[in-house]
């Protein structure tokens, strides 16, 4: 697989977003051969044309024997169709994906349960569909100007774009049904008054793990993207007579599209209800800043933004000079936690911070002067 970073500064070191979108490519299962540099600096770079680019991919292509290409930016759906037709004329048939089509397919793979599979479905749905329109309204605007119209390509469209919107609409049905239970299940726990608790975070920051150390769970963990698709509930012990419902779910990333984030929904929803969101970072990640900001963007998208938040600086036997502890503002409130969900040291802070949260032993903190 040949991988072009559009958005890779033109020279230095392999930058955190190359390495990513790289790891994104071999989640999906194929091999990276080679990273070309983007070329978003020059200015006819839309259309590839005359940028060099397309040769530039083809001779990649050609040495390594590559069978697809994979932007790490949206693509229009014209421009996919440009780029692989331009290196099948130089002899190379090569399959195109874009950053959006890639997490799809990643999702694709690993989707198990009959949710996660109806809702991956409705993504590739949503995301055809948006092309479809895109297509569209470039053939009204050439209608338009040559004062026709009708054409078979519009009907097409027209067809095509009924079909996938009455697909679409019983996607969402299915989903809803399978979704009513883990609802239902969601709302008696809320009665019961039990503290919920969710999981959040980018993807491999270490959910799962510190899932399974904190509740005895064998939920899935790899270090690969997107390991866990589907969100699993379990009951946290907290003290003696304090427990808590904890949810594990799908982690995020920069630029996690828009379709998926949509159809995951229900997935989601597990966020918006909880009382709690452990917002889950891997503090040996030079990249974290970007990570916390890229949760907290899907989270406001969600519609969990003003969920009580605490930040778990996870990984920390990864940072030299890291030790388990608590942060806290000034007036008391947790900010953040420093644990190792490998070495299990810090988590009896987690357990000390929901139990806080539950109410169920009296607050530490000061009086606030604010
Ligand atoms: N050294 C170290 N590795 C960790 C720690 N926590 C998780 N890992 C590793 O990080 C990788 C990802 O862990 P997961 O628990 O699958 O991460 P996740 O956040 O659930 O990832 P997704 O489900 O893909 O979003 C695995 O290889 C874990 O062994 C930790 O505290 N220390
Ligand atoms: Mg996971």
């Amino acid at each position: 697989m040949c991988l072009d970073i559009g958005r890779a500064a033109a020279a230095g070191r392999a930058s955190d977003r190359e390495q990513e979108a790289a790891r994104l490519v071999e989640s999906a299962g194929a091999d990276v051969v080679e990273v070309l540099r983007g070329r978003r600096d020059r200015p006819d770079s839309k259309t590839f044309a005359g940028t060099g680019k397309i040769e530039e991919i083809g001779d990649a292509v050609r040495l390594h024997g590559a069978h697809t290409v994979v932007f790490d930016h949206a693509l229009s759906a014209s421009q996919v169709r440009n780029v692989e037709r331009a290196l099948a004329e130089g002899g190379q048939a090569v399959r195109v994906y874009d950053r959006t089509e890639l997490i799809l397919e990643i999702f694709g793979q690993r989707a198990r349960s009959h949710e996660g599979k109806l809702q991956v479905e409705l993504a590739r749905l949503e995301h055809h569909a948006t092309r479809l329109v895109r297509g569209w309204s470039h053939l009204e605007r050439q209608r338009g100007g040559l004062g026709k119209t009708g054409g078979p390509g519009e009907k097409q469209i027209e067809l095509d774009r009924r079909m996938i919107g009455e697909e679409v609409k019983k996607l969402k049905a299915r989903i809803a049904k399978v979704t009513q239970d883990r609802a239902t299940q969601r709302s008696g726990r809320a009665r019961a008054g039990v503290l919920r608790v969710s999981l959040v975070g980018y993807t491999n920051a270490g959910k799962s793990t510190l899932f399974n150390r904190l509740t005895g769970a064998d939920a899935y963990v790899a270090d690969q993207l997107f390991a866990t698709l589907d969100t699993t509930t379990r009951k946290l012990w907290l003290a003696n007579d304090s427990s808590a419902a904890i949810s594990d779910t799908v982690g995020f990333i920069q630029d996690l599209p828009h379709s998926l984030v949509a159809a995951f929904r229900a997935t989601l929803d597990e966020a918006v209800q909880a009382d709690v969101l452990l917002h889950v970072v891997d503090s040996a990640s030079p990249s974290r800043d970007e990570q916390i900001a890229a949760v907290n963007k899907v989270l406001k998208e969600i519609g969990a933004a003003n969920v009580p938040q605490i930040l778990v600086w996870n990984q920390i036997d990864r940072v030299p000079g890291l030790q388990p502890e608590v942060i806290r503002d000034p007036c008391g409130k947790i900010l953040n936690i420093k644990v190792s969900a490998v070495t299990g040291a810090g988590l009896e802070l987690i357990r000390g911070a929901l139990l806080e949260m539950a109410g169920a032993t009296p607050t530490d903190a000061q009086p606030c002067a604010a």
